[in-house]
């Protein structure tokens, strides 16, 4: 792979403004037949959402996609979407259990409208019989299959039915698959974007790494229909998880889904706890979002998302950061 680049190594280059005001610009994107007011999902961790979240970004337009690490309480999450005539969007794994789950939801009549296959490892077999079987059962569902990191990934899983594929391996702020295997994308997830978005036929995820606002529009440029984000959305009042407090200051923990605490046991561990300061409103987050992206369409010279597609781009491999803070 030659022209490896992450976030902080590019810039996107200012175009002719076309609005009298950002507020002009347009953030919606399309996604599985439904239209969502951000190209930006929080991460399905048990730190960054739980069931009241997700009522809470269904109700206000924002895409959502809730864990699977509560695999009894999935069911009746479903039918309390239904019953509120919200978008129902899940998680399932790839073990026995969840094969009969898919089945138990066909029994019920229940179709949720989003389900996110969510391993670590998603070029496997394991997820492309998931896939099939979901296909086979439950064909009005969208499946989102992940994670992958490379082109022949993303191929094979659109080929066995997927119809959007999560791409990040290892990028994540909790995650250590990286030092603890030596695989990934961590460091070049934005090049693995770019990469994995020319070989997609169909929409394309990014997931994890996304560290400042900026790099939801530069991973819309690279090639992403939508972002997955965890450690910017932890922390916040909303968010599930313990808040503690240290020297008059309030911290929440975050900890990543193959960790320790995620597992309840020390197997194959590939994640980390940490403690991320208080952020005040979840709401107030993605406003701020949402005024950040309508500036970035703007310096794209338009008025919606797709302007940003085809902006021109520097690479500044001595860092944008220039050896500022980020915040
Ligand atoms: N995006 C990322 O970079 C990463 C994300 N995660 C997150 O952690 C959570 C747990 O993931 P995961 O361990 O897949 O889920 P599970 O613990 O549910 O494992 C799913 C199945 O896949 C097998 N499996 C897991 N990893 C591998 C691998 N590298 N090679 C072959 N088989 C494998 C497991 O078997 P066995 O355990 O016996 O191997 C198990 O049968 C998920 O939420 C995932 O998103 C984890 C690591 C990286
Ligand atoms: N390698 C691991 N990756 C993990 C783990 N838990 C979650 N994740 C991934 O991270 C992103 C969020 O990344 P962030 O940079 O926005 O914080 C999440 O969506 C997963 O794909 C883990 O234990 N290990």
């Amino acid at each position: 792979m030659e022209n490896v680049f992450d976030y902080e190594d590019i810039q996107l280059i200012p175009a002719k403004c076309v609005v009298n005001s950002r507020s002009e610009c347009d953030t919606a994107v399309s996604l599985g037949g439904h239209t969502f007011k951000l190209p930006v999902v929080p991460a399905n961790m048990q730190t960054i959402i739980d069931e009241k979240i997700a009522i809470s970004l269904a109700e206000n337009g924002y895409f959502y996609v809730m864990h699977r690490f509560e695999p009894g309480k999935r069911l009746a999450f479903i039918q309390d979407m239904n019953s509120r005539r919200l978008i129902t969007s899940i998680s399932v794994g790839v073990k026995e259990d969840e094969y009969n789950f898919i089945l138990q939801l066909v029994d019920e009549q229940l179709s949720p409208d989003f389900i996110t296959i969510d391993i670590a490892h998603g070029h496997s077999n394991a997820v492309i019989k998931m896939i099939q079987h979901i296909k086979k059962h439950l064909p009005q569902s969208f499946v989102i299959a992940g994670n992958v990191g490379t082109p022949e990934a993303v191929r094979e899983l659109e080929h066995a039915g997927a119809d959007a594929t999560k791409v990040g391996i290892g990028p994540g702020k909790v995650c250590i698959t990286k030092i603890k295997t030596g695989f990934g994308t961590g460091g070049w997830q934005l090049a693995a974007l770019r990469w994995c978005a020319k070989a997609a036929s169909k929409p394309i995820i990014a997931d994890g790494g996304i560290r400042t606002h900026g790099d939801v529009a530069k991973s819309i440029r690279f090639g992403a229909t939508m972002v997955m984000i965890g450690s910017l959305f932890a922390g916040h009042e909303e968010s599930p998880g313990e808040t503690f407090e240290k020297e008059g200051k309030l911290y929440k923990e975050y900890f990543g889904s193959a960790s320790e605490y995620q597992k309840g046991e020390k197997k194959n561990v590939e994640g980390k706890k940490m403690y991320v300061e208080h952020k005040g409103s979840l709401k107030d987050t993605l406003k701020e979002m949402e005024q950040d992206l309508q500036s970035s369409i703007s310096y794209a010279g338009g008025s919606s998302l797709e302007a940003i597609r085809t902006v021109d781009y520097v690479v500044v491999k001595s860092s944008i950061f220039n050896g500022d803070q980020v915040y």
